[in-house]
C-alpha cells in the first residue's frame, strides 16, 4: 500500500531535474530506506518504478511545522521539504564528515589526512544537473547522487587516485558517504575542494561566441575580440595531461578488430533505439551506420584506458593557473560496468568537440538573424576544435592512423546519446545535436 508520504514524492520527483526517469509514465513511488539523521531531517531511498523496472533516488528530507518563506521554492508539502537547500541542517553533513560517523546504514568518511572545516553553511548550486551539489562557503562543493548506482562512483575513484598522484587538473577531494545497496558499496555523495576563482568552461565559451555574434559581419572568430582558441588548446593539452595520469593510475590495453566491430554494433544498436525514441533522428541515421560501418573495418590495434566519459565545457573549470576537470562519472544514464570499463581516449576528445559545436549553435536558435549568423557559428566551431585538437597532441595525447574513422563514429555516437538526452530533457535543443548528422553543419 502506499503510504501518504510516497504518494507526496510521486508529484514532485518527476519535476526535478535531476529526475533521470523522464519520457517513461511513473508507475510507483516505495521508500525502500529512510534513516533519520537529527531533528527534523531524514535521509531516504526510494525506488521508483517505471516500465516495471525500479531505480533508486536518494533524498534528504526537512520537516518543519512551519517552512520559511526563504524555502518556499523546495517544499514538497506543508510541512516536508526538500533539505539539501536547507543550511541549518545541511551542516550534519561536514559534521558526520569529520567524525567518520556512521548513522544506521551510512557511513560518512574524509579523506585520510585532511581536515574538515566544519562552519561554511552550505548553498545550493543551480546549476543544470543530473545531481544535486551544496557549495558549503568558499570551502567545499559537495555532490549528492541522486540516482542511486550500486558500487563506488567512478567520480570518487578516479579524483582520489588521481589527487594521489598530484595531478594539477582534478580539484582535491575531502570526504564521501557511503552505503551497502544489493550488497555493494555505494558512493551517495562525493565533497571536493570549491574552486572559487573559476568559471566554467561552457560560461567561457559562450562568452566568446556571443563577441563573435556581436562583431560586425565578416571579422574573423580569430580577430572578433573574446577569442576562444588559446584556451581551447591549452584544454586540449590538460585533456591529454589527465589522459597520461588516468593511463597511469588504472590498467590500460588495446582492442583488435573484433572488439572493434563489436563496438560498431553497439553504436548502430543505441542509434536504433535513439530512433525508437526520437523518429526525427530517423532522417540522419543514414549518415551515421555508414560512419559506424567505416568504423566496424578498423582493425586496431585501438589503446584503450580509463576516461572521463561525459567530457563537455560544462565539465571544465579555467581556474587563475589552468584547467581543472570535474565530474569523472560517465554518462550518467549507462550502467556503472560500462562506465568503469575501457574506452579509447578519444571518446573524450570526440566529447569536447562535441561541446564546441553545442557553444557555437545555442545561442541561435531564438535570434532572427540565425541565418547569417549560422555560417559564423560553424566558423567559430571548427577554429576550437582544431585549436583543441592541436593542444591535445601538443600536450602527448596520442593520435593513430585509424583515428579519424574512430573520432567520427564516437562524435556520431555521442550526438546520438545527446539527441536522446535533449529530446527527454530539452526539447528545444534536440537542433543542435541533429544538426552534427548534417554534412553542412
Ligand atoms: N570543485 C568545484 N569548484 C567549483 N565549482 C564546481 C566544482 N565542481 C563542480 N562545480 C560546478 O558545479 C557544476 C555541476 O557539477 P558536476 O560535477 O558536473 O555535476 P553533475 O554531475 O550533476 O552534472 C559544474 O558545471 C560547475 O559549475
Ligand atoms: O553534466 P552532466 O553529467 O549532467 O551531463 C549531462 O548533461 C549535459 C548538459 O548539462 C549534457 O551535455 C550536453 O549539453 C552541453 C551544454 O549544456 C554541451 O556542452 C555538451 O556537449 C552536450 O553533450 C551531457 O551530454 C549529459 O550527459
Amino acid at each position: 500500500m502506499t503510504t501518504a508520504f510516497e504518494e507526496l514524492l510521486t508529484g514532485w520527483i518527476t519535476r526535478q531535474r535531476w529526475f533521470a526517469g523522464k519520457g517513461r509514465a511513473l508507475e510507483k513511488v516505495t521508500v525502500v530506506s529512510d534513516v533519520p539523521l537529527g531533528p527534523g531531517l531524514r535521509h531516504v531511498i526510494v525506488a521508483v518504478r517505471q516500465n516495471g523496472h525500479d531505480d533508486r533516488y536518494q533524498l534528504l528530507i526537512g520537516e518543519r511545522e512551519d517552512i520559511p518563506a526563504r524555502l518556499a521554492h523546495a517544499r514538497i508539502d506543508t510541512t516536508v521539504y526538500d533539505a539539501v537547500h536547507d543550511a541549518d541542517k545541511t551542516g550534519f553533513i561536514l559534521d558526520a564528515m569529520a567524525r567518520d560517523a556512521e548513522v544506521g546504514p551510512l557511513r560518512f568518511r574524509h579523506v585520510p589526512g585532511e581536515v574538515i572545516d566544519t562552519s561554511p553553511r552550505s548553498l545550493v548550486i543551480g546549476a543544470e544537473q543530473s545531481n544535486t551539489s551544496l557549495v558549503f562557503g568558499d570551502s567545499y562543493i559537495c555532490k549528492l547522487f541522486r540516482r542511486l548506482i550500486p558500487g563506488v562512483n567512478p567520480e570518487l575513484e578516479i579524483v582520489t587516485a588521481l589527487a594521489r598522484q598530484g595531478s594539477q587538473h582534478v580539484a582535491k577531494p575531502y570526504g564521501w558517504i557511503e552505503i551497502d545497496l544489493d550488497g555493494q558499496n555505494t558512493t551517495l555523495a562525493i565533497m571536493q575542494e570549491f574552486l572559487t576563482a573559476a568559471s566554467d568552461g561552457w560560461a567561457l565559451a559562450l562568452t566568446s561566441v556571443r563577441d563573435l555574434y556581436a562583431s560586425m559581419p565578416g571579422v574573423p572568430a580569430g580577430e572578433a575580440g573574446g577569442d576562444f582558441a588559446a584556451e581551447a588548446f591549452r584544454l586540449g593539452a590538460a585533456t591529454a595531461q589527465v589522459h597520461r595520469e588516468l593511463a597511469a593510475a588504472f590498467p590500460t590495453g588495446v582492442i583488435e578488430a573484433p572488439e572493434i566491430k563489436r563496438m560498431a554494433e553497439t553504436f548502430r544498436n543505441r542509434l536504433e533505439r535513439a530512433v525508437a525514441e526520437v523518429p526525427e533522428l530517423g532522417d540522419h541515421a543514414a549518415v551515421a551506420h555508414e560512419a559506424f560501418d567505416r568504423l566496424a573495418d578498423v582493425t586496431g590495434p585501438v589503446p584503450v584506458q580509463r576516461v572521463h566519459g561525459d567530457y563537455h565545457l560544462g565539465q571544465v573549470m579555467r581556474t587563475p593557473t589552468d584547467w581543472v576537470i570535474l565530474d569523472f562519472e560517465g554518462e550518467p544514464g549507462q550502467p556503472l560496468e560500462e562506465r568503469r570499463a575501457l574506452s579509447s581516449p578519444l571518446r573524450d576528445v570526440a566529447g569536447m568537440l562535441r561541446s564546441f559545436d553545442y557553444a557555437a549553435r545555442h545561442l541561435l536558435a531564438d535570434r532572427e538573424d540565425a541565418a547569417e549568423l549560422a555560417p559564423r557559428a560553424r566558423e567559430w566551431s571548427q577554429r576550437n576544435r582544431m585549436s583543441f585538437l592541436d593542444g591535445y597532441a601538443d600536450g602527448g595525447g596520442r593520435l593513430h592512423d585509424d583515428d579519424d574513422v574512430l573520432l567520427r563514429a564516437l562524435e556520431l555516437t555521442k550526438a546520438v546519446y545527446e539527441v536522446v538526452y535533449e529530446a527527454r530533457n530539452r526539447p528545444t535543443w534536440v537542433p543542435i545535436p541533429l544538426s552534427a548528422f548534417r554534412d553542412d553543419g
